[in-house]
């Protein structure tokens, strides 16, 4: 049942249009009755909400509705519908007609028979309506009698009342005469909210329709035709909810839908159900993890045992070499140097490829490299570059400087060539570098001349041709490095026209090794005259993980494609063996396991050389990815309290905790206790000013000068307070973090003056070489406090001890640290300070992580005094070991009272110091 809301009379005048809507450009707001008519929303808006007006008319008196309809009925002038919607008692002629719809509806919702108004409705009306009678007759009607597509534009008129009442009287509505009221209830809800909306402009629109009454008939006509395309879509719906119980009742008896018992693709279509294309079922990925996949020799390296110690002799080093290792103190081959040198050897004749060392910090890998490379260069006789040896730092090429000149000593006998060995880091100015690695000669060949003087004069017809754009290709030669590699390959295999007639230029490599750091290297490529590595049968990437996830200038790339080129004919064959190319030798303590940073460097029949022994429970060996040298013993030490952390080290570097040389020093084969300088007599064959030699004591530490100002009872406790018998080696984690404990130690301790040292990357090259070199030779430095700088393969073979007093940025960094001690068979502590917030990355990533190998678990460490729970009377309980009890000990360590007086003391002082520096900068 339908009723209708009328609206209660409203001041006449319609609202002023500028206050609602702004007009259009085209209708200006004098003209606001216009704009009303044109607007094309109006329209629609209004046909969407049109109220099903017969059933009101029947059940207007009802008692739910009466309270709605008000007293005074708005003038039937003013009402766009009154012709159409007979709400209205004033209507006119058409209310009779209205009623009689309204009639209909009452009728077929009982009887299910639709009954079309047709007598006044225009012919194309009859044919719609007829159609939608049919398709209310039969709900499965087909496809075939659906309507085509309703036209572009609707108006609203009677017939909309037929379109409504077709959807109440759908087949499956029909009876459910409650359920068509609420419908009925909701559509006169939704028409009063859109009558009080469009109220303004209905009596516009109203009178204006009265007006023209043949626009009105048109209206209608398009009415109808909203009419019928309502009927189509709820015919469609009607036939959809017809034929959806019986495929459920499909699904639900056959199971999951065979393909031949899915619905036929007409019915789909029919529906719009048409399946969405889908994605190829993914298939099973039956491939292998990577692990299981390596190379063989990655998954099966070959293992020696680290204890294992050879004679040179029998690992193909002939005699005399030997003697003179070891009369340098190098008695037997190492574990590493057993492994590698008879496969670098040309006594090898099986599978003489590239071989990678993994192999635990200090355990000889330098010599293992060394020397069969000089051995096999001391079988030429020309000077020419034939092996690259690229390092990550200054002071590790001159460290592999000194091991080299060692290896050449060894092979530099009758018949042998003398090898020479140049370095290239960076400390000098490039033209010094390129004067020492090659020289510039000028040769008699006027063959050779007429060439290059041919070549001359074509290049300078070039020139004159291109003599306009000359700038732009300068230009772009300059920004293109690939341009100056050509240029620089040019320059090496095709002679010059030297300065003397019929001379040729020449140039020839002053060294038969460089050992160089990789921007350096890159530097030479490109811009020195007659630098050529087409002489290169070996390249060693020492610290390789290191110098591969690292870019340095993109050095690999430069290189790798300089090792390629064969210009020279048999330039890269080994004197005695039959093998040609480049050998490439790749190690590090922590070598990456990575093939995608391992496949830059082309890598030839492959082998891996593993160091490793028992684990610390007697498991069988496994590969771990870095191996820790066997006597080291590892400590960490819980730091409650970060504001006491240097009175922790203090105490650790006071107490009983610390390594002696005599305790580290075994009969392992270790040369430490036999150092000498195996380089004084050596002759230099390049430019290099590394003077190993100097043992300078003094204190390099840039603050360290100054302890004037430190309290008399400061002198006193010093002079009380013995020199340091023991070498330590402290890191922390930045320059200027060095700086600052290096001269807290010696405010709190100003005995250690002349003891302590400082380095960091901020000093010069030359100052860091005397300080590295007074530690190394066992000068007076005992403390020497760094950054990470030399955390990375420097040798020092007196260090007992490595303090982490700040913990390193991760596992690897922490196995090249600690690392720095325990070398060469000696024995060697660490220990690493840890605050309770790095505790948990500690044991996790490093004290407890399987990919670190050790013989003996890390230790826990206990320093300062705690209070007893029992008297108070404080307990020392340093020293005890990885107890249970103590691993979370909820109170903090205290220190002795003159201790921390001491210490708040040389803060004070510290910040006095550092507030005068800042004046003076
Ligand atoms: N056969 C040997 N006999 C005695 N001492 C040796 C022997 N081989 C090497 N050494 C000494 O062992 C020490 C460590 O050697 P080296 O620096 O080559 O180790 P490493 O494996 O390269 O260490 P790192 O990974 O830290 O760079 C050096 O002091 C070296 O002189």
């Amino acid at each position: 049942m339908y009723n209708r809301y009328i609206p209660p009379s409203r001041p006449r005048q319609p609202p002023p249009p500028a206050a609602q809507d702004p007009p259009p450009q085209a209708n200006p707001p004098s003209q606001p009755e216009q704009t009303n008519v044109v607007d094309p929303l109006a329209p629609v808006s209004y046909a969407r909400y049109i109220p099903p007006r017969k059933a009101k008319a029947v059940v207007e008196p009802s008692a739910q509705t009466g309270d709605h309809v008000p007293t005074e009925s708005p003038s039937p002038k003013k009402r766009k519908h009154a012709t159409t919607a007979p709400s209205h008692d004033s209507s006119p002629a058409p209310m009779p007609k209205k009623s009689k719809k309204s009639d209909d509806v009452v009728l077929r919702g009982d009887s299910d028979i639709p009954e079309s108004p047709k007598k006044d409705r225009k012919k194309t009306k009859k044919k719609k309506d007829k159609r939608a009678k049919e398709d209310d007759a039969d709900p499965a009607v087909p496809e075939s009698a659906l309507p085509d597509a309703p036209p572009a534009s609707s108006t609203v008129t009677s017939g909309d009342t037929a379109s409504i009442s077709s959807h109440t009287l759908t087949p499956d509505d029909l009876g459910d005469s409650n359920r068509e009221k609420k419908s009925a209830d909701k559509d006169e809800e939704d028409f009063r909210q859109t009558e009080k909306q469009d109220k303004s402009k209905k009596p516009k629109k109203e009178k204006k329709k009265k007006k023209k009454p043949s626009e009105v008939e048109e209206e209608e006509a398009d009415e109808d035709d909203a009419t019928s395309r309502h009927a189509a879509i709820l015919a469609k719906k009607a036939k959809s909810l017809a034929t959806a119980p019986e495929l459920r009742s499909h699904t639900d008896t056959a199971g999951p839908i065979e393909p031949e018992a899915q619905p036929k693709p007409d019915d789909l279509g029919k529906h719009g159900l048409e399946p969405l294309p889908q994605p190829k079922p993914v298939e099973a990925d039956t491939s292998k993890p990577t692990y299981d996949i390596l190379p063989s020799w990655l998954a099966e390296p070959i293992r020696v045992g680290p204890d294992t110690r050879t004679p040179f002799r029998d690992i193909g080093i002939h005699a005399r070499a030997a003697k003179f290792l070891e009369s340098k103190g190098f008695k037997d081959a190492f574990a590493v140097q057993t492994a590698a040198i008879p496969l670098l050897l040309p006594s090898c004749k099986h599978r003489q490829g590239d071989l990678l060392v993994a192999a635990a910090t200090g355990s000889g890998k330098t010599l293992a490299y060394a020397l069969p490379i000089v051995r096999d260069i001391s079988q030429g006789m020309v000077t020419r570059l034939r092996a690259l040896v690229v390092l990550p730092t200054r002071e590790l090429v001159s460290q592999a400087h000194e091991v080299f000149k060692l290896c050449a000593g060894a092979f530099d006998g009758r018949g042998e060539k003398r090898v020479r060995i140049g370095i290239s880091v960076g400390s000098h100015q490039l033209r010094q570098e390129q004067a020492s690695l090659v020289e510039k000669t000028e040769r008699y060949d006027p063959e050779a001349y007429q060439d290059a003087l041919r070549r001359d004069r074509e290049a300078w017809k070039v020139v004159d041709d291109d003599d306009d754009d000359d700038d732009d290709d300068d230009a772009a030669a300059a920004a293109d490095p690939e341009a100056d590699d050509a240029q620089a390959t040019t320059n090496t295999t095709k002679p010059l026209l030297g300065n003397l007639p019929d001379h040729v230029v020449e140039y020839n490599s002053k060294v038969d090794v460089l050992l160089c750091t990789p921007g350096r290297l890159v530097d030479h490529i490109r811009h020195t005259p007659g630098f050529t590595l087409h002489y290169v049968r070996w390249l060693v990437v020492d610290e390789a993980d290191k110098l591969l996830a690292q870019s340095f200038q993109g050095w690999l790339d430069v290189v790798m494609p300089k090792l390629r080129t064969d210009n020279v004919f048999s330039a890269r064959d080994f004197p005695d063996s039959n093998l040609t190319g480049v050998r490439k030798l790749v190690l590090s303590a922590t070598l990456t396991r990575d093939l995608s940073l391992l496949g830059g460097l082309q890598l030839r029949r492959p082998q891996l050389i593993v160091l490793e022994g028992a684990d610390a429970d007697g498991r069988k060996p496994q590969t771990a990815e870095h191996t820790l040298p066997s006597l080291l013993e590892e400590f960490a030490v819980r730091v409650h309290d970060p504001n006491l952390k240097p009175l922790y080290l203090l105490e650790l570097l006071q107490g009983d905790y610390l390594l002696s040389p005599a305790e580290s020093a075994t009969s392992s084969g270790s040369r430490a206790e036999e150092a000498d300088d195996t380089s004084s007599d050596e002759e230099s064959d390049t430019s290099s000013s590394a003077s190993s030699s100097s043992t300078s004591s003094s204190s390099s530490s840039s603050s360290s000068s100054s302890s004037s100002s430190t309290s008399s009872s400061e002198s006193a406790t010093a002079a009380a307070e013995p020199p340091l018998q023991k070498t330590v080696l402290i890191f922390t984690k930045s320059n200027e973090a060095a700086l600052r404990l290096s001269r807290l130690l010696l405010l709190l301790q100003p005995a250690w003056e002349g003891q302590t040292a400082t380095l960091t990357s901020t000093q010069k090259t030359s100052h860091r070489r005397r300080i590295l070199a007074s530690f190394a030779a066992g000068g007076s430095t005992r403390l020497l406090v760094a950054s990470d700088l030399v955390a990375r393969g420097i040798d020092l073979p007196t260090l007992d001890n490595v303090v982490n007093y700040d913990l390193p940025a991760g596992p690897a960094a922490y196995v090249h640290r600690v690392g720095r001690t325990a070398r060469a068979g000696r024995r060697g502590r660490a220990f690493s300070l840890v605050e309770a917030r790095e505790s948990g990355w500690f044991w996790g990533a490093v004290a407890k992580w399987e990919g670190i190998r050790r013989s003996r678990p890390v230790a826990r460490l206990m320093i300062g005094v705690r209070p007893r729970a029992e008297d108070d009377g404080g307990e020392r309980v340093g020293g005890e070991e990885d107890k249970e009890k103590e691993k979370d000990a909820p109170e903090p360590a205290r220190f002795e009272e003159d201790k921390m007086a001491a210490y708040e003391r040389a803060l004070e002082e510290l910040g006095r110091e550092a507030g005068r520096v800042k004046k003076r900068s």
